[in-house]
């Protein structure tokens, strides 16, 4: 089934990149700049990078952030991550791929939109070698002052012709509303550009309500309080918002306390549009194909609703009906052809 999972076409829509370098590379660009690292050993360096057992917060887990961002601050750092993580990507054959990043977290050295033109040059470059398509989501972060998050919103629209397709807010959930930053989303939605906002992680289910009413949101990055207030669930069904659901990455924020806690199958059997995500690699040390693995596993998706909701993510992407439609008979078609030829793994 693992091997199968590999193969099958995949979405990813809510994935960090400065949550996902690659170990290896993390190491190489410390020493390129002389940072120091708290361990120059490859797998002690894994385990620091990693979120620990005991992490029992967003804020704990958010830490595991400081060490990528400061070796990714040169354009050729960013391009260089960028390109693996597609390179990451294609090994599983994710086909269709959202990265977000925070830009004003990355200018030590840089202008914002130097940032951006580096991770776009490692797009280019990604998919050049790859079959694979990637656009970008620019972060607002939570807890920088609201005229942050409308510079950063002005980035995106000056990029949204070269593949920035959204807008998000990140960052410490239980100590900032979403409510500050809604200029920032106004500007982004004026433009034309997609909204989708981290809410109900770890704080309640009314940041979610408030993610939709005020930021206009299209999709709720993790959302997993939602079932708390009826309310909010329905305007979730009636706004069409789909919920890009990162089950690991919860338990690892300490989100939700166990898998069993986890309210994936609920959502599903509720008719709630969701995705599924890893949200950070590097940090949950985790593949997207180790997730729906997990899913199969623990929470008793078939192969057929597996794919069910693969195809949620082609619904979700922020690209055109025409681009979802090329890439929904794109996948049906190798769904069959990778049933076909693996029937007899099929249980
Ligand atoms: O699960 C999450 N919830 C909220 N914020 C997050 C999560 N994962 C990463 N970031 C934040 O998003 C920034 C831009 O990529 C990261 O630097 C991190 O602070
Ligand atoms: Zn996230």
């Amino acid at each position: 089934m693992e091997k199968l999972i590999r193969k099958l076409p995949k979405t990813e829509l809510h994935l960090h990149l400065d949550g996902s370098l690659r170990v290896k590379t993390v190491l190489e660009l410390a020493e390129d700049r002389e940072i120091e690292l708290p361990t120059a050993d490859q797998k002690g360096l894994a385990e620091y990078l990693q979120v620990s057992e005991d992490c029992d917060s967003l804020a704990e887990y958010l830490e595991k952030f400081d060490l990528p961002l400061k070796v990714m601050q040169t354009e050729k750092a960013l391009t260089r991550v960028t390109y693996e993580l597609l390179e990451d990507a294609a090994w599983e054959n994710v086909k269709y791929l959202e990265i977000r990043f925070a830009p004003l977290l990355l200018t030590e050295e840089l202008r914002p939109a130097e940032v951006v033109e580096a991770v776009l040059a490692g797009v280019e470059k990604g998919e050049n070698k790859y079959e694979l398509q990637a656009n970008i989501i620019l972060c607002c972060m939570r807890h920088q002052d609201p005229s942050r998050s409308i510079e950063t919103a002005q980035l995106a629209v000056d990029y949204s012709d070269q593949g920035v397709v959204g807008l998000d807010l990140a960052g410490d959930e239980a100590n900032f509303p979403p409510e500050e930053h809604e200029e920032a989303f106004k500007l982004a939605a004026g433009a034309g550009l997609h909204r989708t906002v981290h809410a109900g992680e770890t704080a309640g289910a009314k940041n979610v309500k408030k993610a939709i009413d005020y930021l206009n949101a299209e999709r709720i990055g993790h959302g997993i309080r939602s079932k708390e207030d009826k309310e909010t669930l329905e305007t979730i069904k009636e706004a069409g918002v789909t919920l890009e659901i990162c089950p690991t990455s919860n338990l690892h924020t300490n989100a939700v306390t166990d898998l069993e806690q986890h309210p994936i199958r609920e959502y599903y059997e509720a008719g709630i549009p969701i995705t599924v995500n890893t949200d950070n690699r590097t940090v949950s040390n985790l593949t997207l194909s180790q997730e729906y693995l997990m899913l199969y596993r623990e929470f008793g998706f078939s192969l057929a609703e597996i794919q069910e909701l693969i195809l949620s993510g082609i619904k979700a992407a922020f690209i055109s009906d025409k681009e979802q439609e090329k890439l929904i008979t794109e996948f049906k078609s190798e769904f069959e052809t990778i049933a076909g030829i693996d029937n007899k793994i099929l249980e």
